[in-house]
């Protein structure tokens, strides 16, 4: 079957800049839940933006759903692949409703829409997606007098409102308490769609995802089930420092020291 994403030897680098992501390959199946791990400046962010056409690649293809990312319309893209970013939108007035409408802009012929009158069919996407994001009563609220916790949550009721078959999230579980988090994490599983997350907490990495792959330094230092991308070794090389990981219980304890 076709993956959903697939990366082949894939580099990035700013222009005139050297490479910061290189020989990167992989291929994440439809349905699969992949968490990107590695530390601060890592190329998890860069990685991601290659992912959801931000940055086209130096060298090397990416492609979504069996196609090049780069000979496919962004509307086009936009229709299958949903972004959740740690950039939000703060400058204007919007509602959370009308911000939650936005995710129905890549169905819309030519890009128009009137926030304040969608159709039927994509009022109930709207709601149901509020719903499920636990939002349904902030949305009238002006986008920018939410918490950051609340806003997230938006930006989330805004990637299911697109109703695409991949979500790429950056650090979605920045802002939200344990319950979010958790809660959060939850229904992206329970989705059915391909989800690939950055995550800097390690004990939600290996709860939440199928798939870890750990970066280090803009290349792939570990790729597969957590238990086995998340190993001692590897947590040493990437974050430098001493990990210990118990297994005892029912989810793995990571434990770091200098
Ligand atoms: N457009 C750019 N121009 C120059 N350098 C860049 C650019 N984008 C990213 N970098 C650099 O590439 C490296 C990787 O950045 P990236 O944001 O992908 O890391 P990250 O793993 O997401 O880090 P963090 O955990 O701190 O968010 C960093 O050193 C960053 O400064």
């Amino acid at each position: 079957m076709t993956p959903a994403v697939e990366l082949c030897n894939v580099s990035w680098g700013p222009a005139r800049g050297p490479d910061i992501l290189s020989g990167i390959g992989f291929a994440v199946p439809a349905g699969q839940i992949m968490a990107i791990c590695g530390a601060n400046g890592a190329g998890k962010s860069s990685l991601l933006r290659l992912i959801y056409r931000h940055h086209a690649p130096r060298q090397g293809i990416v492609q979504l759903m069996g196609r090049d990312l780069w000979s496919t319309p962004a509307q086009a893209v936009a229709r299958d692949l949903a972004t959740v970013l740690q950039e939000q939108p703060t400058d204007f007035a919007l509602s959370a409703r009308q911000i939650v409408a936005l995710g129905r802009l890549p169905h819309r012929r030519g890009w128009a829409v009137s926030l304040s009158s969608p159709d039927a069919q994509d009022a109930c996407i709207v709601a149901d997606a509020m719903q499920r994001m636990d939002l349904t009563a902030l949305a009238d609220r002006a986008f920018d007098t939410l918490s950051g916790g609340e806003r997230q949550r938006v930006m989330v009721a805004r990637a299911l409102a697109q109703q695409p078959q991949v979500i790429v999230l950056d650090e979605p579980t920045n802002h939200l308490d344990i319950r979010h988090q958790l809660e959060l994490l939850e229904l992206l599983r329970g989705l059915g769609l391909t989800v690939i997350a950055t995550l800097h907490d390690l004990t939600l990495a290996a709860e939440f995802a199928e798939r870890v792959l750990v970066l280090d330094r803009g290349r792939i230092l570990a790729d597969g089930p957590p238990d086995q991308a998340l190993t001692e070794p590897v947590l040493a090389r990437a974050f430098r420092v001493g990990a210990r990981i118990d297994r005892s219980g029912p989810a793995p304890r990571f434990a770091f020291h200098l």
